[in-house]
C-alpha cells in the first residue's frame, strides 16, 4: 500500500521515505540524519546514475521522491520515472504527448510529483495534472487545468494535503490568471477554486464561492482579467496552523506604468485556507511591480527563536532581494534585510506599514515620456537584482539546528526599459526589454547562511556561476546544494567550510534528497543544465554558454565498512 495522507503530514519526521517536495509539508528540506556527517561525508560515493534518455536533455530541476524502495523522479519535457531505489534499475516510465504550441516562459521544466496512496501524480507543460498508478505508470485519470494556447503551463510540484491535491498555474509572462486549486486527489474532480488576482470569483464544490479581494481596488478598467500573478511554484503547508502558503508571480504585463495600483494580489504570499480556498491573510513583497519580482518563492514555516519567546514564523529570500520574516499566524512583517549586495528599487521596509521604501527614480520609467532607444521606448535604467532575482525558483532549506537558512543566492542586474504592448492571447504580454549583466568578475551564485533572528549573514560560498539547484541540510551538520559547473557539493552547515564535491557531468538545477533505507544513509540529486538562465540571462548566458546539457538521476551512499 502507497503512504497515507498521514505519512505525508510526518514526512520530514520519518527518515526511511521522501514523500513530499520540500521533504516535508513546511518546506523546511532538512532531514533528521546523522550517517553522513563532517567527518564522514568525504567518503559519499556513487552507487548508481539512470539517463533520463532520449533527445530531451535540458532543464531538470526535479526533486526526487522515494517510497518504500522505489524513486519517483520527473524529467524535461512532461516525463516521469519509477525507478528501484537500490539498483536503479526502471520500473516504468511515462511521457506526457505534449501538443505543438505549449508555451512554458522559461524552460520545459518540472520540479517534482506528488504521492498519495496507490497513486503518483505530476503536472506537465500543456497545464494538465496527471494521477498514475504508482506499480505501474497507468494513468488513472489525466484532467485539463487550463488552456495551454492562453499561455498556461504547469512546472511545480503538487501539493497533497488531506486527500486534496493542490496546485498551482505557471503563464505570468502571457497574462494569464493566477490560480490555486484543490482536486479531489482520488478522482481529480475540482473542490475549489482561489484566482490571485483582486476581483475575480473564487469557485467551491462547483459553485461561486466569494470574490479575490475587491474588483476594481487595486486594477483599474479590465486588467483583472490579465493580471498574471502565477502560483508557478506551488506551495508549503503548515499543519501547526493549518494554512497553505502560496506564492504569486509578476503582475502582468511587466511594463508598470500600463497598470496603477498596487496590482493586489501579485508578487505576494498568500495564506489559504485548504478546505475552502479562503484567503486568510496576504503580504505583498513588492506591491505594483515593475521589475519582473515574481513573490513566488517557497514560504517556510519555522520556530523563530527571539528575545525569550518562540514566535510561529515564517521566511521568504524573495526575488526582490529581501528575506522576510513574517508572523505566519496573521501575515505581520517581522523583518526584512537584504541577501544581496544591491536592492536598488528600495532602500528597506517600513515594519509598521509592511510596505517598502522605494527608490522611485529606479522604477524604469514611463516609455510615454522618451528617452529610449527607438521611437515609444522608455529610458533604459540599471536595476539590481536582475528580474531573474536575488534569488529564482530554486528552493533555500532551513535547520532547526543551527537556525540558519541556507538560501541560494545570484549577484546581478539588468538594463531594463519600458515599451507599449496590448494583450493579445498567447503572447508574450512584458512591455519591457532587459539585458541582465554580472555585478563582480569573480563570482555570480552565493549560497548564504541567513540568521532569521538578526538577517545577517553568517557564512557565503561564492561560485562562478549562478546557482540555480535547490539545498538540502541535515542533523549531520551538512548543507548540500548542487552547481551549474556540474558539482553536487557538501558544506559545513555552520562554518560553510566546503566538504566534498562530485561531478556528475552537466549542470545541477535539481533539488537533492536524503534518506535511509537497509540502514544506511543515501543521497540523490539530479542533473542536467537549463532553465532560465541560458534561455533570458543576457551577458551572464555567454559567460555558461559552454556548459553541456543533460538528463541524469544519481545516487550516493558512503561505501560499506
Ligand atoms: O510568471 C510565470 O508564470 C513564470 C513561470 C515560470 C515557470 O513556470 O517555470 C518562471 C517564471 N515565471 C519566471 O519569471 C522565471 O524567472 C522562471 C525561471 C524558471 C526556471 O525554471 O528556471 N521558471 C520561471
Ligand atoms: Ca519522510
Ligand atoms: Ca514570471
Amino acid at each position: 500500500a502507497g503512504p497515507t495522507n498521514d505519512d505525508i503530514l510526518k514526512d520530514a519526521q520519518t527518515p526511511g521515505d521522501v514523500l513530499t517536495y520540500g521533504m516535508g509539508h513546511q518546506g523546511q528540506r532538512h532531514s533528521p540524519l546523522k550517517a553522513l556527517n563532517t567527518d564522514t561525508v568525504k567518503k559519499l560515493t556513487p552507487v548508481w546514475a539512470f539517463s533520463f534518455g532520449g533527445e530531451k536533455q535540458r532543464g531538470q530541476e526535479s526533486q526526487p521522491i522515494v517510497h518504500d524502495g522505489t524513486i519517483y523522479v520527473t524529467g524535461s519535457y512532461s516525463r516521469l520515472f519509477a525507478l528501484d531505489a537500490r539498483t536503479g534499475e526502471k520500473k516504468w516510465q511515462y511521457e506526457a504527448r505534449l501538443p505543438e504550441g505549449i508555451m512554458p516562459c522559461c524552460d520545459v521544466v518540472n520540479r517534482g510529483a506528488a504521492i498519495l496512496g496507490d497513486k503518483v501524480y505530476f503536472g506537465t507543460l500543456d497545464a494538465r495534472l496527471v494521477a498514475l498508478n504508482k506499480d505501474t505508470g497507468k494513468v488513472v485519470w489525466n484532467k485539463k487545468v487550463a488552456d495551454y494556447q492562453a499561455g498556461y503551463s504547469m512546472t511545480a510540484a503538487p501539493l497533497i494535503v488531506d486527500g486534496k491535491i493542490i496546485t498551482g498555474n505557471s503563464g505570468g509572462e502571457f497574462g494569464v490568471l493566477g490560480a490555486v486549486e484543490a482536486r479531489d486527489a482520488e478522482t481529480g474532480e475540482v473542490i475549489w477554486t482561489r484566482p490571485t488576482i483582486e476581483g475575480n470569483m473564487g469557485t467551491l464544490n462547483g459553485k461561486e464561492s466569494t470574490m479575490t479581494g475587491v474588483r476594481n481596488a487595486t486594477w483599474t478598467g479590465d486588467l483583472w482579467q490579465t493580471g498574471g500573478g502565477a502560483t508557478w511554484l506551488g506551495g508549503t503547508y503548515d499543519p501547526e496552523t493549518k494554512q497553505l502558503f502560496f506564492g504569486t508571480g509578476n503582475p502582468a504585463p511587466w511594463n508598470s506604468h500600463l497598470r496603477p495600483g498596487d496590482n493586489l494580489y501579485t508578487s505576494s504570499t498568500l495564506a489559504i485556507n485548504p478546505d475552502n480556498g479562503e484567503i486568510k491573510w496576504h503580504f505583498q513583497t513588492t506591491p505594483h511591480d515593475g521589475w519582473d519580482f515574481d513573490g513566488v518563492n517557497e514560504f517556510i514555516s519555522f520556530d523563530l527563536k527571539k528575545d525569550g519567546k518562540i514566535i510561529k514564523a515564517g521566511a521568504k529570500a524573495d526575488r526582490n532581494g529581501f528575506f522576510f520574516v513574517i508572523d505566519r499566524t496573521n501575515g505581520k512583517l517581522l523583518s526584512a534585510t537584504p541577501f544581496v549586495t544591491q536592492t536598488s528599487w528600495a532602500k528597506g521596509f517600513d515594519l509598521n506599514t509592511g510596505r517598502p521604501i522605494y527608490v522611485e527614480e529606479n522604477r524604469p520609467p514611463n516609455p510615454m515620456d522618451g528617452g529610449g532607444a527607438a521611437a515609444g521606448q522608455g529610458k533604459p535604467i540599471f536595476a539590481a537584482p536582475s528580474f531573474l532575482g536575488g534569488k529564482n525558483w530554486m528552493p533555500m532549506a532551513y535547520s532547526p539546528e543551527t537556525d540558519l537558512f541556507y538560501v541560494p543566492a545570484n549577484e546581478w542586474g539588468m538594463d531594463i526599459w519600458n515599451e507599449p504592448i496590448t494583450y493579445k492571447k498567447g503572447a508574450a504580454y512584458l512591455g519591457a526589454g532587459f539585458t541582465i549583466k554580472p555585478l563582480f568578475d569573480d563570482y555570480i551564485g552565493a549560497l548564504r547562511a541567513v540568521d532569521p533572528k538578526t538577517g545577517k549573514i553568517v557564512w557565503e560560498y561564492k561560485n562562478p556561476a549562478p546557482l540555480w539547484g535547490g539545498v538540502l541540510t541535515t542533523a549531520g551538520n551538512l548543507v548540500f546544494t548542487g552547481t551549474p559547473e556540474g558539482f553536487l557539493k557538501a558544506f559545513d552547515a555552520k562554518t560553510g567550510a566546503e566538504l566534498w564535491k562530485f561531478n556528475t557531468g552537466s549542470g545541477i538545477v535539481g533539488s537533492p534528497v536524503t534518506w535511509e533505507m537497509d540502514g544506511e544513509q543515501y543521497v540523490s540529486v539530479v542533473s542536467g543544465w537549463g532553465g532560465a538562465v541560458p534561455l533570458w540571462g543576457g551577458e551572464v548566458a555567454k559567460k555558461v554558454k559552454d556548459i553541456n546539457q543533460g538528463g541524469m538521476l544519481w545516487v550516493f551512499k558512503l561505501p560499506k565498512a
